[in-house]
């Protein structure tokens, strides 16, 4: 599998704040070693305060590691000038955030549009394809509307599709659904299925929620207190935790996971009984 993004031994330490007593800062990060593959849809997953957000920003730039590296689609990212950084941002990345970040005096199709207008798309090639997205998130009636005429699963559809017009190769999200209605939630993960389905993309997801990583994920990556505990399939991590603190994290996956095994092994079995009665 080739790597989209790879992280060799990434630590990041931010710096004190002015009024901090002298002292060793914590790391947000330390020693982080991590691949996501094309096309992978990679789950961060662990605690308030862990560090996913900060290895979501180091992937885009928007934060700097303080030691280790940082290679995006082949880019290491430490090497980059600012310009070259925004230039590769801009052409290749996107982001979805919690709490939208739409414009409320944009309409809908001019929210979808917007990461095309930053990047000089000509007005009716943005709106085409603004519109050819808002119709792969399900919006396709409400271009004219406005954010505060549209309930939370909307505006998160926006959200979406503003990330998904500018064809990104790698797609960051960080606790994008977490400000759903449980319903509304699952139906943004199924969408986003869906349009995996249509089309693979890199998507580094971060969560807090084991059932959304479950359901998302062809990888997770639990950290804990700024360092990797277990990256592999949900099912590896629900099956075989490398430590009590990822065990606690799946208590009540494994049994499920296990029982749908147990079915899917009984499946065949069922089969032939029923071949052998209607032979
Ligand atoms: N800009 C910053 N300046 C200083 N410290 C920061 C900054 N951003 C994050 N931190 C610290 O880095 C650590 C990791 O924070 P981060 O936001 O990455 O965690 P998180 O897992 O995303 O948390 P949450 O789930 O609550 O969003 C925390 O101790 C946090 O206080």
């Amino acid at each position: 599998m080739t790597a989209m993004v790879t992280l060799h031994h990434v630590t990041k330490i931010y710096p004190p704040a002015p009024d901090a007593p002298a002292g060793g800062r914590a790391a947000a990060l330390d020693g982080i070693s991590l691949d996501v593959g094309e096309g992978e849809i990679c789950v961060l997953m662990g605690l308030s305060g862990c560090g996913k957000s900060t290895l979501l920003r180091l992937m885009n730039g928007l934060v700097p590691s303080t030691s280790g590296q940082v290679i995006v689609g082949g880019h290491d990212l430490g090497t980059l000038s600012e310009r070259k950084l925004q230039y590769l941002r801009r052409g290749t990345m996107a982001m979805v955030f919690q709490s939208f970040a739409l414009f409320p005096h944009r309409s809908v199709i001019d929210n979808a549009a917007f990461g095309l207008e930053i990047a000089g798309v000509p007005k009716a090639e943005r709106h085409r394809r603004a519109a050819e997205v808002l119709e792969q998130v399900g919006l396709a009636g409400n271009a004219k509307q406005f954010p505060h005429q549209l309930s939370g699963g909307m505006r998160q559809r926006v959200g979406l599709a503003r990330a998904l017009a500018v064809d990104p190769a790698l797609l960051l999200m960080d606790e994008a659904f977490s400000a759903l209605d449980p319903l509304t939630r699952r139906d943004m993960q199924d969408l986003l299925l869906d349009l995996q389905a249509e089309k693979r993309r890199t998507i580094v997801f971060v969560s807090h929620d084991v059932d959304e990583a479950m359901h998302l994920a062809d990888r997770i990556a639990l950290l804990h207190d700024g360092k990797l505990l277990q990256h592999g399939t949900p099912e590896e991590l629900a099956a075989s935790p490398v430590d009590e603190h990822v065990r606690r994290f799946f208590r009540g996956v494994a049994p499920a996971l296990q029982a749908s095994h147990a079915l899917a092994a009984a499946a065949p079995q069922a089969a032939a009984r029923m071949g052998a009665l209607h032979g």
